[in-house]
């Protein structure tokens, strides 16, 4: 996250870190969202490699154990079927975890909220992304889970010229533009918005432009979650 500022510590309860096995140690390499207690909601580009995965749920600073974690590993991943891994652009770019045991849930981990099918939020509609990527273009992870501020940009601002123009598609949402983006990290991670008072996870964080993260009118771009509630459904039963 390029801006904003470090989150108190277990605000976003449904937040994950997914992390991948090298030789005797994991490393984070996206977000992602506890949706049910058996299942996590991430990005399909961060998972189209055939890695040992762990969730590391209750996070705060993923370098250090704080003993709110809960570690659990992956027992099968569903990639949406028409995600091709050389078009971003194309969408699609959603997965979920199938968690080899459930959650416990507390005050350190929570089920995320999911829209309902098909709603689409307005222009400007206030939305936080977090997660633990980059702080700035080309620069290092967070240890701390940050937040920033990220309001939806419609879609016909986000596909119009200077914008993104035809490589954002509607099912796809764009949110921020100004200084604060989300970058390599954040992937999978979710996008909180604020409907009716209450906290829903509108986006799974999908790309940025590749000439920067916080790009101006280039803003972060997300799989839209409402579009995919179906497909969720069919899979997690
Ligand atoms: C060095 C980084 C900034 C490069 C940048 N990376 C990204 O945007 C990666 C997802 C890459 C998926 C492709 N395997 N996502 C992120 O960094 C995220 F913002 F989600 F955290 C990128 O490739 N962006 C990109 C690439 C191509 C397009 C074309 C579709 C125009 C659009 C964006």
């Amino acid at each position: 996250v390029v801006g904003g500022d470090v989150a108190r510590p277990n605000s976003w309860p449904w937040q994950i870190s997914l992390q991948y096995k090298s030789g005797s140690s994991f490393y984070h390499t996206c977000g992602g969202t506890l949706i049910r207690r058996g299942w996590v909601m991430t990005a399909a580009h961060c998972v189209d490699s055939s890695r040992t995965w762990r969730v590391v749920l209750g996070d705060h600073n993923i370098n250090s154990h704080e003993g709110t974690e809960q570690y659990m590993s992956v027992s099968s991943v569903y990639i949406h079927p028409n995600w091709n891994s050389n078009s971003v652009a194309g969408g699609w770019d959603i997965a979920l975890l199938r968690l080899s045991s459930e959650a416990s849930l507390n005050n350190y981990v929570r089920l995320g909220a999911l829209p309902p099918s098909g709603q689409v939020l307005p222009n400007n509609n206030p939305c936080y992304i977090t997660g633990w990527g980059r702080t700035q273009t080309g620069g290092n992870l967070s240890a701390q889970l940050k937040q920033a501020t990220l309001p939806v940009v419609d879609h016909q601002t986000c596909s119009s010229y200077g914008w993104w123009g035809s490589t954002v598609k509607t099912s796809m949402v764009c949110a921020g533009g100004g200084s604060n983006s989300g970058c390599q990290g954040d992937s999978g991670g979710p996008l909180n918005c604020s409907v009716g008072g209450q906290w829903v996870v509108h986006g799974v964080t999908s790309f940025v432009s590749s000439s920067g993260c916080n790009a101006y009118r280039k803003p972060t771009v997300f799989t839209r979650v409402s579009a995919y509630i179906s497909w969720m459904n069919g899979i997690m039963g």
